[in-house]
């Protein structure tokens, strides 16, 4: 099933002194979601923030909240960040005791669930769980920082993912080091939701903003179409404007 490509710019890479300013200008940049990543410094060796910043942050947007827990344990704390506005929910597959236990309870209470893969898991993790489950959130880095380099070795995962999941309605997010550059080719694998921190906050100033989500979504729409690559890999003509965006 092909789907249309979305942006979830992760606010990790934000201003947090301005993080108000940064969700308002990723909003009017035209990023499809929110991408908030919760780091506890004991799952991941790095705290970013909590269910209160979320709480603060969501009236702040009507885009979908993506919240990516990395933290464990995870069951103690899915309901404060149902009740703070999260969307979706993402746990670790690595992160335990009992997944299928923890997507249930993400459903139960009202909210899309999502299992997240560090890059040396494989995706048989999943494969009991396809029912359970609206996304799979592909970690493209060992979770834990921004501004990493991708790991190439997860185009192969995205690939049987996508074969995996066939036609169920479940998306396929990938999350580290995206950037203009290979958002090709993970789109080409099958991904069909970007998370971008470092590449959608670089630049001057958020006037950037949309420029380099406009360019990672145009990257990652020309993976998915052969025909659009050739036009986006040579100087465009003219009138080609509109094929290509
Ligand atoms: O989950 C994350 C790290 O654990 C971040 O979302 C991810 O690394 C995105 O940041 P960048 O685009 O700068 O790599």
């Amino acid at each position: 099933m092909s789907r249309e490509i979305l942006i979830a710019p992760s606010i990790l890479a934000a201003n947090f002194a301005r993080l108000g300013e940064e969700i308002a200008a990723i909003d009017a940049a035209g990023a499809d979601w929110v991408h908030c990543d919760v780091m506890d410094g004991h799952f991941v060796p790095n705290i970013s923030f909590g269910a209160d910043v979320i709480k603060a942050i969501r009236p702040l947007t009507a885009k979908i909240f993506d919240v990516h827990l990395m933290i464990a344990p995870v069951d103690p704390y899915l309901e404060a960040f149902a009740k703070a506005g999260a969307d979706i929910i993402t746990v670790h597959a690595e992160a335990g005791p009992h997944l299928d236990r923890s997507l249930q309870a993400i459903r139960a209470l009202g909210k899309k669930a999502g299992v997240s893969l560090c890059p040396a898991t494989p995706e048989t993790a999943i494969e009991y769980v396809l029912d359970r489950i609206d996304l799979v959130l592909v970690m493209t880095v060992n979770p834990g920082f921004g501004g990493q380099s991708f790991l190439e070795s997860q185009l192969e995962k995205i690939r049987r993912i996508r074969t995996m999941i066939g036609d169920r309605p479940i998306r396929i997010e990938v999350d580290g080091g995206i950037t203009r550059d290979n958002a090709a080719a993970v789109a080409a694998a099958g991904a069909d939701t970007l998370v971008a921190g470092s590449a959608v906050f670089r630049g001057k100033s958020s006037a950037d903003y949309a420029g380099n989500i406009a360019a990672i979504r145009i990257a990652a729409e020309a993976g998915r179409h052969p025909k659009l690559q050739d036009v986006s890999a040579r100087p465009m003509r003219a009138g080609e404007g509109a094929l290509v965006r």
